[in-house]
């Protein structure tokens, strides 16, 4: 018998019951769920990470749609649990969705929800102020001058590399990679070479009308390139950021072979899932090659680092916090809960998760869809014609 967990109650009279396994940033979801006769219950427990028995706790016996994150494990327990409680919906609070066995909630009949689109901007900022923190080595400087020992201005102290000219690298050109490569490209007049299954372009014709631009200006065009393999994005590139979803396809996508084909001064970061680099082999190539630097915002055992990373100057490492402003947060909790209340509800789904705007007018009341739910196809779920 699993144990209580503590929870808070909106609504208490409303007819369909709503799980949230965390408090999230905003009012609006809240507004939105207990405006259209939900009883909304959210887990107040102190621990971080919620296991599968205190979400059981919490679906019991009776749960119209859960909102979870992407720290708990939705598997067959949770979804057969969720199913026997006449449950219709679950969504991450997230755009990976990599805690979620697909196949188990289609077994089940659960609609599986997640938040694309707006974090995209976020995430991508993070990724670049990596980028740059990494290649002006900020957060070495900034230990040294805390620590007093700035003795005065040196032709020597904390050098790192100029990113306008060179090359950056981005492996997986989807929503977050392609932001990422435009700021990249714009900002720092960066050259692109980028590896995905798909060709992008829309980033393609960014590049080219950019690199038009400048030349018109009398200035050295950027200019683009699709690799036709990764090895040639990892050999090429000077700052190689990786943004593809976590699958058996990119699981240790970065290896000890793939880090020794880098140049020994280039710049890796990680705004993706952890384990999309082997990180034993990172601390290692770190090691031994004290001009490669890293920006991660994620880590292979998650909460935790492999023995070593902490201690590597050349590392930039920040906990999981790339979609962290208050705009994409907030707007994320409202994706989360209109995809549970929009199956709820029975409203079809929306036609293009990549475009979830409307859901996020506050002035507005949101379209009668669910914004995105990534198994509507095998559940055979009908698209709105909004
Ligand atoms: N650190 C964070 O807080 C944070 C925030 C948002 C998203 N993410 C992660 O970023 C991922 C990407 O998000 P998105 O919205 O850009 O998704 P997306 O689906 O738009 O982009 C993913 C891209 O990866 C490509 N891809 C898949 N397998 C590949 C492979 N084997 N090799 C190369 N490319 C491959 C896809 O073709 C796609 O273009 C999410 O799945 C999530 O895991 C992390
Ligand atoms: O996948 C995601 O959305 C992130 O990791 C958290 O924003």
């Amino acid at each position: 018998m699993a144990k209580p967990v503590q929870i808070e109650v909106w609504n208490p009279n409303g007819k369909y019951r709503v799980v949230s396994t965390k408090s999230m940033p905003g009012t609006r979801w809240i507004n939105l769920l207990i405006q259209q006769d939900c009883r909304l219950e959210i887990c107040t427990e102190k621990k971080t990470i919620l296991s599968v028995d205190d979400i059981l706790a919490l679906i019991g016996d009776r749960c119209d749609g859960v909102i979870g994150q992407l720290t708990e494990d939705w598997g067959e327990t949770l979804f057969s649990a969720l199913s026997k409680a006449g449950g219709k919906a679950f969504s991450n609070m997230a755009v990976g969705y990599n805690n979620v066995d697909v196949e188990a909630a289609n077994k089940y009949g659960v609609a599986v929800g997640n938040t694309p689109g707006v974090l995209t901007e976020t995430t991508a900022e993070l990724a670049a102020s990596l980028s740059l923190a990494a290649a002006r080595r900020i957060v070495e400087a900034d230990e040294f001058m805390r620590a007093g020992k700035y003795e005065g201005w040196l032709p020597h102290l904390f050098v790192g590399n100029l990113l306008k000219g060179q090359t950056v690298g981005v492996i997986g050109a989807g929503r977050i990679g392609s932001a990422y490569a435009r700021m990249m490209v714009e900002g720092f007049k960066m050259n692109l070479i980028y590896y995905d299954l798909y060709q992008s372009t829309r980033l393609e014709k960014f590049v080219t009308a950019y690199g038009q631009f400048l030349k018109a200006n009398g200035e050295q065009p950027v200019t683009w390139k699709r690799a036709s393999s990764m090895e040639e994005v990892l050999r090429e590139a000077d700052v190689i950021s990786l943004h593809p979803i976590l699958d058996k396809t990119t699981y240790h996508l970065v290896n000890k072979e793939r880090l020794a084909l880098m140049k020994k001064e280039a710049i890796l970061v990680n705004c993706s899932r952890g384990p999309v680099i082997d990180e034993v082999a990172l601390v290692e190539h770190l090691r031994e090659n004290p001009m490669f630097r890293v920006g991660l915002d994620v880590f292979e055992d998650e909460p935790y680092m492999k023995p070593g990373l902490a201690d590597m100057k050349n590392a930039v490492v920040v906990p999981h916090i790339a979609s962290a402003s208050k705009w994409t947060r907030e707007g994320m909790a409202t994706l989360a809960a209109l995809n549970v209340l929009g199956k709820i509800k029975g409203y079809p789904i929306w036609s293009n998760p990549n475009s979830v705007e409307p859901f996020l007018n506050e002035n507005a009341a949101p379209p009668a869809a669910c914004p995105s739910i990534v198994n509507s196809k095998a559940l055979g779920l009908p698209v709105s014609k909004l």
